[in-house]
């Protein structure tokens, strides 16, 4: 018989406002995911329609804005971290032809916002808050899956660099280069994202026996992965698993999806935990480095941040 392998579910309220063998099972099951799969897909994540629909309603404005407005926010400066990232820009590590999206970034301050779109700020400000909080979440599961104390995740990223992008995958233009696709292999470099509300199908994650899984879009719920900063982190417990979107096949649709990157501090240490190397056969796999220099060095290879 073939097994076939699926992306585990679990639900938030079950760590939230469930009985301790509830919560229990929250943790361990979490734990499990990420450290075979990097994947999960996190139901009744507690972020409702009264917030998610005037978000996606504003992502959609902001993409139907002639190219000449949104360039207006794209500021070479800011390398990509805040505002308008043009169609055509990013490449993923390793990877020459550029992935057929454009998107948007903005983070916990010193944001650019569209002033063509007053409903905008407030809308994704609110959404922004409630990401962090079930990030919060998630990160204490974790922390107390590696036993370390409850807060110890979640105090790496208060007042962190966590980012929310939000991607427009436009249909694909018949001139695209020959192989360029929607998004190309690559691992996130964060420490966990939560990918809410990708309106079609499309992101795959790459297993172990060379095959693509396809990732199921469920209404409400959020794709949870790890990054490599926790794999760092955790000297390679909790993996980082490559992922990418393929372009679609039938209907040329446009897709939209909102990855939100939660990342550290930028002083915050990323050398791998004692716990966590003991529970990896005992020698550290990576070295010593900052949440910064980690970010810097990756924005580099991707085509963000100039070279030094
Ligand atoms: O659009 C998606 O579903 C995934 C996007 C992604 O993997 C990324 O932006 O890092
Ligand atoms: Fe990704």
């Amino acid at each position: 018989m073939v097994v076939r392998a699926t992306v585990p579910i679990l639900d938030l309220q079950d760590f939230t406002q469930g009985t301790a063998a509830q919560r229990q099972g929250f943790i361990q099951d979490m734990g499990q995911a990420l450290e075979h799969t990097g994947f999960f897909i996190l139901v009744r994540p507690g972020i409702d329609s009264e917030i998610l629909t005037p978000a996606y309603d504003q992502i959609q404005a902001l993409f139907a804005l002639p190219l000449g407005q949104k360039q207006q926010y794209e500021k070479p400066e800011l390398l990509g971290q805040r505002g308008y990232v043009s169609f055509g820009k990013e490449h993923a590590k390793g990877h020459s032809l550029p992935d057929l999206k454009e998107f948007w970034h903005l983070g916990r301050m010193d944001n650019l916002w569209p002033q063509e779109l007053p409903e905008f700020a407030p809308a994704l400000t609110r959404l922004y808050q409630e990401l962090d909080t079930c990030a919060a979440h998630l990160l204490q599961a974790a922390s107390l899956y590696l036993a370390l104390p409850a807060d110890f995740l979640p105090e790496l990223v208060r007042g962190g660099s966590t980012i929310l992008r939000l991607i427009h995958y436009p249909p694909v233009p018949e001139d695209a280069p020959p192989g360029a696709v929607r998004a190309a292999p690559h691992e996130d470099i964060n420490l966990i994202t939560l990918l809410c509300g990708a309106t079609t199908a499309g992101l795959e994650l790459y297993q172990r026996d060379g095959t693509w899984l396809p990732v199921p879009v469920i209404p409400g719920g959020i794709v949870v992965d790890s990054g490599d900063m926790l794999q760092w982190l955790t000297n390679g417990l909790f993996c980082s698993t490559t992922h990418r979107v393929v372009n679609p096949i039938g209907s040329n649709e446009s897709r939209y999806s909102v990855p939100f990157f939660v990342h550290p501090r930028p002083e915050v240490d990323l050398t791998p935990r004692f716990e966590c190397v003991t529970r990896t056969g005992g020698v550290p796999r990576f070295g010593a480095i900052t949440a910064t220099s980690y970010l810097q060095q990756r924005l580099r290879e991707i085509g963000i941040a100039p070279p030094v």
